[in-house]
C-alpha cells in the first residue's frame, strides 16, 4: 500500500483489479434519462451501475461532515471537487471488480479533465453513450420527478443551473470522446423503450 493510501485505495495509482474492466460512460444532461436507461441495461446485460450522483447522495445521507459539504454544493447544481467524486467511483469499482461484467459510469465525466483524470487513475472507456434530450424535455421530466423524488436539486432554479453547467462543461466531453470514435448518440426524446432499443443496439455493437 503506497504512502497516503490509508483506505487501501490509492487515488493516484491505477488498480490492478480494474485493468481489464469494461467501462462504459453514460453521459447526458440532467433529466435526459441516464439512470432510467442504466437500470434497463443492468436488467438485460448484468453490468454494474455506478451513478456518481447516487454515490454522492449516499454520502450526504450518511450525515458525515463531508456529506454536509457535498449537499451544499449539490443543491445548487454545482460540481463537487473532482478528486472527491473520482475516489468515490474508484472505491466503488474496486469493491465490485471481482464479480462485475463491466461498469456503467452514470453521470461521469462532467468535464473533460474529469475524463482525463479517470483514465490516468482507473482506465479508458470502450463506449460513451450520449443520452441526448432537448432542454425543455429535461426540464419537464425533472419538474415531474421533483414531485416525488425528494431530491434537493429537482427545483426549477437548480435545474436551470444544472442545465447551464451541462451545456458549458459537459457537452465538451462528448466532442473530446467523439475524436476517439467511441461515442454513440442516443435520441432520448421518445419513450423509455424506444430509447432503450437504441441503447441496446449500441451495446451489442461492442460484442
Ligand atoms: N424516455 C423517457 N420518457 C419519459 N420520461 C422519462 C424518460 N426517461 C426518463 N424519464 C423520467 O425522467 C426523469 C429523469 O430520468 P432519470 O432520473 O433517468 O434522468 P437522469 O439523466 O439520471 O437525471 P439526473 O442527472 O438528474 O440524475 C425520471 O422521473 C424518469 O422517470
Ligand atoms: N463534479 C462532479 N459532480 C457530480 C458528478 N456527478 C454528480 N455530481 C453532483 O451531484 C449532482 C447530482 O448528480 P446526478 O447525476 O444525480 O444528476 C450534480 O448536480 C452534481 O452536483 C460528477 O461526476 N462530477
Ligand atoms: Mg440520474
Amino acid at each position: 500500500m503506497g504512502a497516503g493510501c490509508s483506505s487501501g485505495v490509492c487515488p493516484s495509482r491505477k488498480s490492478d483489479k480494474l485493468k481489464n474492466s469494461k467501462i462504459i460512460f453514460v453521459v447526458g444532461g440532467p433529466g435526459s434519462g441516464k439512470g432510467t436507461q442504466c437500470e434497463k441495461i443492468v436488467e438485460r446485460y448484468g453490468f454494474t451501475h455506478l451513478s456518481s450522483g447516487d454515490l454522492l447522495r449516499a454520502e450526504v445521507s450518511s450525515g458525515s461532515e463531508r456529506g454536509k459539504q457535498l449537499a451544499a454544493i449539490m443543491e445548487k447544481g454545482e460540481l463537487v471537487p473532482l478528486d472527491t467524486i473520482l475516489n468515490m467511483i474508484k472505491e466503488a469499482m474496486i469493491a465490485k471488480a471481482s464479480t462485475s461484467k463491466g461498469f456503467l459510469i452514470d453521470g461521469y465525466p462532467r468535464e473533460v479533465r474529469q475524463g482525463e483524470e479517470f483514465e490516468k487513475k482507473i482506465g479508458a472507456p470502450c463506449l460513451l453513450l450520449y443520452i441526448d434530450a432537448k432542454a425543455e424535455t429535461m426540464l419537464m421530466r425533472l419538474i415531474k420527478r421533483g414531485e416525488t423524488s425528494g431530491r434537493s436539486d429537482d427545483t426549477a432554479q437548480t435545474i436551470k443551473n444544472r442545465l447551464e453547467l451541462y451545456y458549458k462543461a459537459t457537452e465538451p466531453v462528448i466532442a473530446y470522446y467523439q475524436g476517439r470514435g467511441i461515442v454513440r448518440k442516443i435520441n432520448a426524446e421518445g419513450s423509455v423503450d424506444e430509447v432503450f432499443s437504441q441503447v441496446a443496439n449500441a451495446i451489442e455493437s461492442l460484442q
